[in-house]
């Protein structure tokens, strides 16, 4: 290997150890470690992390790791070379081995602890000890953080083993868990939308867990059987994993003056963040009370529009509490997740989720974490009253700019250059009447039709409409005239390559992940390497053989069936 300056990114990285000159551990290096972990990181047992950062955590390997996918576009944007994903260092590392990697790759990771707020209600009854102590990462583990061209990645495995956070479960997560969330990342950084990134998966061809799923076909609510399932681990990238919830632990511990450090551990995580995640927009020689209410402001606005985007691209993140919120204002945890087909401002794909966490009440979700982020970081503004006055005002404006974004997204997404309520409702109205294929219809509208007959290919014809389907019809043909009416003006291609390219095309809908999984689960991986290639160029025409097998409302029969409708197990 050629011997370069450390932080010197080679032109291209194309083994482990071209990765490892790199690496920068600067969080376990600047952050507090849990004065009770064990530098081996052989700490796999369920116990109470009483303060700390991190705690340090080797990962457990899955047996008999095959390659199953890597991110192609993240891997050349990083520079990193296809190949590296297929080698065996590579995939001794990405699959839970760190026991031989080159120096200065270190052999133990680090897993974090985090509190929970549901819909803005602090909860303990998650924690086995009832204390928040034992609430954490407990199959995520971070890995490597490495500077790649000025910037800062966290690489995370998840389902790599167990961690004192594991509340006695396995710390593994299954091939069809991974596969949605691998997927997902990279359709959604191809949507546009912020979110942590896929690097890699591998399953293991001879480990298997249980987990409680729904049998073919099965129309039940709740999962009906236990299968066997092969384990995975994907590697997860993003600057931080810095969740609300994790904010709220250390305040939560400052406010109760748990332990001398508390205050200062908030402190400390807090700047970290800002560090990771805000460094371009906050300057780094301001007081701390200052900072903070820069980052609020920030990460309000990025929050708000994360969830507009959310809600342009049809997608409900099913549980949206404050653990699953990162506060770098990104799309994290593809677990209960859906992207919906049929418009329904309730949908919720995750039976846990409840009627809070559905598709159009996610700007109400968002305004509980945010709740919960500036409860969280008012004690390092508490003596300073300017600072926290403009906190408040900070957190009370939220749905002030929530509002103005939805609005803002609405507008683009009807190539109007403002929004138009009356319009607006109508739609909204028509749409549920209908029933229509939410992807479908804002497509098909992005190609300015003179009349209704190619919006028709988006419906679903539910029973208000059959009812009455000349009376609807004649709605949607008003509609329409006014919509035209008030579009931006210029050329009609104009107006629809501009809406094409915020109306996707292509959405990973569960219906089309679900026979990716199941023929991953048998050792075949074309269809899931297929559905990446579709999936991150979201916005494209693609083929014609692309177009009649993923741009089509979804089969009647899959209607109400467990895992392609709804789902209960996440894991
Ligand atoms: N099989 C498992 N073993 C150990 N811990 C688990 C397992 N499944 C979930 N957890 C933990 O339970 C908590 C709630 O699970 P949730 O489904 O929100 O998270 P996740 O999908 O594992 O993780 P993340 O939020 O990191 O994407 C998390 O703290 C998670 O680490
Ligand atoms: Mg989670």
């Amino acid at each position: 290997m050629i011997k370069r300056h450390p932080r010197e990114t080679p032109t291209t990285v194309a083994t482990l150890d071209d990765l490892a000159t790199l690496a920068d551990y600067s969080l376990m290096d600047t952050l507090n470690c849990d004065p009770e972990g064990k530098a081996s990181g052989a700490d796999h047992e369920p116990r109470q992390v009483f303060s700390g950062h991190y705690v340090p955590v080797n990962p457990t390997p899955i047996e008999n790791p095959e390659y199953v996918a890597h991110g192609k576009n993240l891997f050349h944007e990083l520079g990193f070379a296809d190949g590296m994903a297929q080698s065996r260092d590579f995939v001794r590392m990405f699959s839970g081995d760190l026991s031989r990697v080159p120096e200065p790759l270190r052999n133990v990771g680090w897993a974090c602890g985090y509190a929970l707020s549901i819909f803005g209600n602090e909860f303990y009854q998650q924690c086995p000890f009832q204390t928040g102590n034992g609430y954490g990462d407990g199959r995520a583990i971070s890995v490597l953080e490495a500077v790649i061209n000025g910037q800062r990645w966290e690489m995370q495995l998840k389902g790599g083993g167990r961690t004192p956070y594991g509340r006695g479960a396995d710390g593994r997560a299954v091939l069809r868990s991974s596969v949605r969330e691998f997927l997902a990342q990279e359709h959604m950084h191809a949507l546009g939308v912020p979110t942590s990134r896929s690097l890699s998966l591998y399953v293991s061809k001879t480990e298997k867990v249980r987990r409680p799923w729904y049998s073919e076909g099965s129309r039940s609510v709740d999962p009906d059987i236990l299968i066997s399932e092969p384990v995975a681990i994907s590697t997860r990238v993003a600057p931080s994993f810095i969740r609300v919830g994790q904010l709220e632990l250390f305040s939560r511990r400052a406010r109760k003056q748990e332990h001398p450090q508390a205050m200062e551990e908030l402190e400390k995580i807090v700047l970290h963040l800002i560090d990771r995640e805000y460094g371009d927009v906050i300057d780094q020689s301001l007081a701390t009370a200052e900072k903070v209410v820069l980052l609020a402001r920030e990460f309000r606005s990025r929050l708000a529009s994360l969830v507009a985007n959310w809600i342009r691209v049809g997608y409900c993140q099913g549980n949206f509490n404050s653990d699953n919120c990162a506060a770098g204002g990104f799309t994290l945890d593809y677990g209960p997740f859906g992207f919906c087909d049929v418009f329904d401002p309730q949908y919720q794909p995750w039976t846990g989720g409840g009627d809070h966490f559905s598709f159009l009440n996610q700007p109400a979700a968002a305004e509980r974490n945010f709740h919960s982020f500036c409860s969280a970081v008012r004690p390092l503004v508490a003596g300073h009253p300017d600072s926290l006055r403009q906190l408040e005002e900070i957190q009370s404006d939220f749905p002030v700019v929530m509002h103005a974004q939805m609005e803002k997204m609405w507008a683009t997404k009807l190539g109007l250059d403002v929004f138009e309520a009356a319009l607006f409702r109508e739609l909204a109205k028509l749409m549920m009447q209908t029933r229509v294929d939410y992807t479908m219809f804002f497509r098909e509208l992005s190609s300015v039709p003179d009349d209704i007959e190619p919006l028709k290919k988006s419906f679903y014809k539910g029973p208000t409409y059959t009812a009455d389907p000349e009376g609807i019809d004649r709605r949607w043909s008003a509609w329409l005239t006014k919509w035209n009416s008030l579009t931006r003006r210029g050329t009609r291609e104009e107006l629809s390559s501009q809406m094409k390219l915020v109306n996707p095309k292509y959405s990973l809908k569960e219906w089309l992940v679900v026979p990716a999984y199941q023929q991953a689960a048998a050792g075949d991986y074309a269809l899931l390497r297929e559905l990446q290639e579709v999936m991150t160029q979201p916005y494209a025409e693609q083929s014609e053989g692309v177009e009649n097998k993923y741009y089509r409302p979804k089969p009647p029969e899959l209607f109400g069936v467990g895992g392609a409708s709804h789902l209960s197990c996440s894991s």
